[in-house]
């Protein structure tokens, strides 16, 4: 027990730890506060039993149990206000530098399996910390100086009753140590629950055109349901787990009170003992498994304490990128690729590929579906470290820039865009905080958006429905061309669209494009023939290699991989036309 609440005040922030120490010590003020009602309660029954009742013993006993109620409302108002302030404020700040420290993890982390474990975390996870994790602790911690107090008292007024109290004391932590190792073991199954649910829900919502489209409602509700039952059953048996231990614990203390109660009459009727201690015991057996009861139901979800601490923990403990880098600014966004080998863990994606990008330059990736070009575009901004070869951005190797300055250098246009869910405006202000309504206003022009966002109700206020639904794909790829504008980096790394947009739409995206990459170096995964034609360089990819390099009336004269695309792209190309003809 000792070590998780070790565990739990190391996990707080100092400032939050303070608190919790200060509440403790609280509680311990709390404790003795309680015990006053021994002597209280003694007083007037020894005046009862000897005849001696006066107004001055009355009004003594008032005066402290009155004290005792205020001192204790006074005492418990400010540990909880402590404790919650503590408990929440350790949350939130925790949740901030979750999300700081996942900027700085590879993008391997990001699988779909940590959305759901990243989401279960900080939600979950770190709402039961702030709220229940806190209650149990300091529950246990009061229970546990309410005890001490109380035995310490017995001990100074007779120690053999006091003797029998801390042998009951003893066989109590028994179960208690079983009930959190049984509950422990069931811990991760039920956070592997709730894990899994989170998960299967994100799933289901996120892919729900899908499920809809291909009519696999009924797969998809019982991967759910599955789900939802693993939950249900690993929270009915991590209650179950510690429920006959609690009424064993019941038992203990229930027992310890008779026996303390039993032997304090027992040394009454034999004389060795007074009848106002032995009243004084017995009330005191009392006040042990009152304050016991707490500990034994709250003690069992010490473990889950334990566990939600190591699970935040996890997240910390992944390592992120290298990113002890200077902040540096570079003079050319001239890019240089040196033998470079990558692999996704075992999987070789790009092998030994060297190639040139100079400044201001337009640079066209080809190749068919799974050759690495996207791979190679993430790369590129240090998306994930190589294994081998260099990159190096104006003559230094991206490993030497801090994040935020190599970052800064790049500006992604992606093919899935994603909206936030918040008003247009901060969409497009997301280049760049600082920006005034009249900037975003000139770069949305630019970027070919004023006119829609105009017609939407709000305008540039308009919150866009989670996930950008409320905007066509056309009008979130322009928005966020916008925001790559706004952010003004000289590099931009640009999946064309592939999808099959109208042609009003088409010439407003490229005409979009045209205004975002002027006068900028350009690295683009090329799908339109018009593109690739006008490219500088043009770097065919085939199974992380470089199988053709050059201009488009070299390459388009040699037979390869190059001659095939365009040859597909034409008569794509000639049925497009024919179909608008
Ligand atoms: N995060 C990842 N983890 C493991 N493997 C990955 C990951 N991302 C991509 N891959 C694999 O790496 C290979 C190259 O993928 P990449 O997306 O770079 O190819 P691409 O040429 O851009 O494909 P496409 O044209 O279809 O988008 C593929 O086989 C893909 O399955």
């Amino acid at each position: 027990m000792l070590s998780t609440l070790k565990r739990f005040f190391d996990f707080c922030t100092k400032e939050d730890r303070k608190k919790f120490y200060l509440s403790i010590f609280l509680g311990l003020l709390k404790a003795m506060i309680a015990a006053m009602r021994i002597p209280a309660i003694a007083l007037i029954l020894n005046a009862l039993i000897t005849n001696k009742l006066s107004m001055t013993v009355i009004w003594q006993v008032i005066g402290i149990l009155l004290l005792s109620l205020v001192l204790n409302i006074l005492v418990t108002l400010k540990t909880t206000m402590l404790q919650t302030e503590g408990g929440y404020h350790t949350c939130a700040q925790k949740r901030i530098e979750i999300a700081e420290h996942i900027r700085y993890l590879p993008m391997g982390y990001f699988n779909q399996n940590s959305l759901g474990q990243m989401t279960s975390i900080t939600t979950t996870t770190l709402e039961s910390l702030s709220d229940i994790a806190t209650r149990v602790v300091m529950v246990t911690m009061q229970g546990f100086l309410t005890t001490f107090v109380i035995t310490l008292s017995v001990l100074i007024y007779d120690w053999r009753i006091g003797l029998i109290l801390i042998a009951g004391l003893l066989v109590f932590l028994l179960p208690n140590s079983l009930m959190r190792k049984q509950a422990g073991v069931m811990t991760p199954i039920k956070q592997k629950a709730d894990t899994d649910l989170i998960d299967v829900i994100l799933k289901y919502v996120q892919g729900i055109a899908e499920v809809k489209s291909f009519n696999i409602t009924k797969q998809s509700a019982k991967t759910l349901s599955t789900a939802i039952f693993a939950k249900r059953d690993a929270d009915i048996k991590m209650t179950l787990v510690t429920v006959p231990w609690i009424a064993v614990q019941n038992i203990i203390t229930k027992l310890t009170g008779v026996a303390m109660c039993g032997a304090a009459i027992w040394f009454y009727l034999q004389g060795s003992m007074d009848l106002l201690i032995c009243m004084m015991m017995v009330i005191s057996a009392y006040m042990v498994y009152e304050s016991l009861d707490g500990v034994s139901s709250f003690s069992s979800l010490l473990r889950a304490v334990d566990l939600a601490v190591e699970l935040v923990e996890e997240i910390f403990d992944l390592q992120p990128m290298n990113t002890k880098g200077q902040d540096l600014q570079p003079s050319s966004s001239h890019l240089e690729l040196d033998q470079v080998t990558f692999s996704y863990k075992d999987r070789p994606i790009i092998k030994n590929l060297s190639f040139t990008i100079p400044e201001k330059t337009r640079t066209a990736i080809v190749g068919p579906s799974g050759s690495g070009k996207t791979t190679l575009c993430h790369l590129m901004a240090r998306f994930w470290d190589i294994d081998k070869g260099h990159i190096r951005l104006d003559g230094h190797e991206l490993t030497e820039y801090s994040y935020d300055s190599l970052i800064r250098n790049f500006s992604f246009v992606f093919q899935n865009v994603y909206l936030f869910e918040d008003t247009i405006e901060n969409n497009i202000k997301f280049g760049r905080q600082e920006a005034s309504h009249d900037q975003v206003v000139a770069v949305a022009k630019k970027a070919r958006c004023h006119d829609f966002i105009m017609a939407l109700p709000q305008g540039y206020d308009t919150v866009i429905g989670e996930a950008g639904a409320s905007l066509s794909g056309g009008e979130k790829q322009r928005i966020s061309i916008a925001r790559a504008m706004m952010k003004d980096a000289p590099i931009i790394i640009l999946d064309e669209a592939t999808a099959n947009i109208d042609p009003e739409n088409e010439a407003e995206l490229m005409a979009a494009i045209d205004e975002l990459t002027q006068d900028k170096t350009i690295i683009m995964i090329a799908h339109r023939l018009k593109t690739v034609e006008n490219a500088d360089q043009i770097i065919v990819l085939d199974k992380g290699q470089i199988v053709q390099q050059g201009k488009h009336v070299e390459l388009a004269k040699q037979a390869g991989i190059y001659r095939d695309f365009i040859t597909t792209k034409k008569e794509a190309l000639s049925w497009k036309l024919a179909a608008r003809a």
